[in-house]
């Protein structure tokens, strides 16, 4: 099946479902009469129908009782176990993508029961703009089609790779997470910048283009991040007296955010 024919249900219209459901319209991917998405969020939900036309749902055993070709469950990890036990017959014969962090596969398998087609998903939040990125993992019943659909579902929204869960885990405390990371980077840069006298709107938004400029720079060349690094800084210059101190506090910052991320990956897959 075709992302453009197929049935979507997104139960969660919160920061990821409602950035999927967008995502997906303003992409041509899926006409907007071919999604739903169900939430409790009266307001969330009237922002979507406005923003998207899709249709929406207060109550999602209603909405799945239409059997949707793929039911994206965008719900926090914390409730994903409560909504399946109520929705999972509902569920279970349809094509089921999780976006939650740290559940595993297998725990959304054994609730839903044998033979459910299951997809494991962690995309970030630029989805909204497509130029987001996803991890796909795929399921015990999942099929071939199955991740087709999910590959081309989430590459309307940006970059999809297909990996093993456990890769899928350390994908979400990198790039999952990354919008957060690099979004802090502007702050910290506004702030310093108006440290040293720079206007807030300013540093903020010459922040923001310049990181865009880096990325697509990076992307299109394929260089490596250090040999454009090098392009900037100049011998005895002031990036190179910037780096020494920003570089170590940075890299052992990222690892330690990995780190940190990945342990609260697994605590909430031990509590699923
Ligand atoms: N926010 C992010 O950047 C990312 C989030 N994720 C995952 O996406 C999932 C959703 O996270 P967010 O969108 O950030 O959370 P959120 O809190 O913004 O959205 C969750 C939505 O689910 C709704 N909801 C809760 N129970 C429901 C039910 N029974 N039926 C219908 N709707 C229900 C809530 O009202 C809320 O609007 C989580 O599992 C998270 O791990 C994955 C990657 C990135
Ligand atoms: O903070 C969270 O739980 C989600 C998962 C990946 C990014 N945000």
């Amino acid at each position: 099946m075709r992302a453009s024919e197929a049935a979507v249900c997104i139960v969660g219209g919160g920061a990821m479902g409602g950035a999927i459901a967008r995502g997906l319209v303003a992409s041509g991917t899926c006409p907007a009469s071919h999604v739903t998405v169900c939430d409790h969020n009266d307001a969330k939900l009237e922002a979507l129908a406005s923003d998207c036309a899709v249709s929406t749902a207060r109550d999602a055993a209603r909405a799945l009782a239409a059997s949707p070709d793929v039911v994206v469950v965008a719900v926090k990890p914390q409730v994903l176990s409560s909504l399946l036990e109520e929705v999972g017959p509902a569920v279970a014969g349809s094509l089921a993508v999780s976006i939650a962090a740290g559940t595993p596969l297998g725990s959304i398998e054994e609730q839903l029961g044998e033979g459910a087609r299951v997809v494991r998903v962690m995309p970030n939040l630029p989805v909204a703009v497509r130029r987001g990125a996803s991890a796909v993992a795929r399921g015990l019943w999942a099929t071939d089609d199955d991740v087709a659909l999910v590959c081309e579902l989430f590459g309307a929204l940006g970059s999809v790779a297909v990996m093993r869960e456990d890769q899928l885990d350390a994908e979400g405390a990198v790039i999952g997470c990354a919008p957060a990371y690099f979004a802090l980077m502007v702050d910290a840069l506004t702030r310093a910048g108006v440290d040293a006298g720079l206007p807030a709107a300013a540093a903020r938004d010459l922040a923001c283009a310049t990181m865009g400029g880096v990325s697509e720079m990076l992307s299109d060349s394929g260089e490596h991040p250090r040999a454009y690094m090098e392009k900037v800084t100049s011998p005895g210059g002031t990036t190179a007296a910037a780096l020494r101190v920003l570089e170590p506090a940075l890299v052992e910052g990222c690892y330690g955010a990995v780190d940190a991320a990945l342990e609260r990956t697994r605590a909430l897959s031990r509590k699923g």
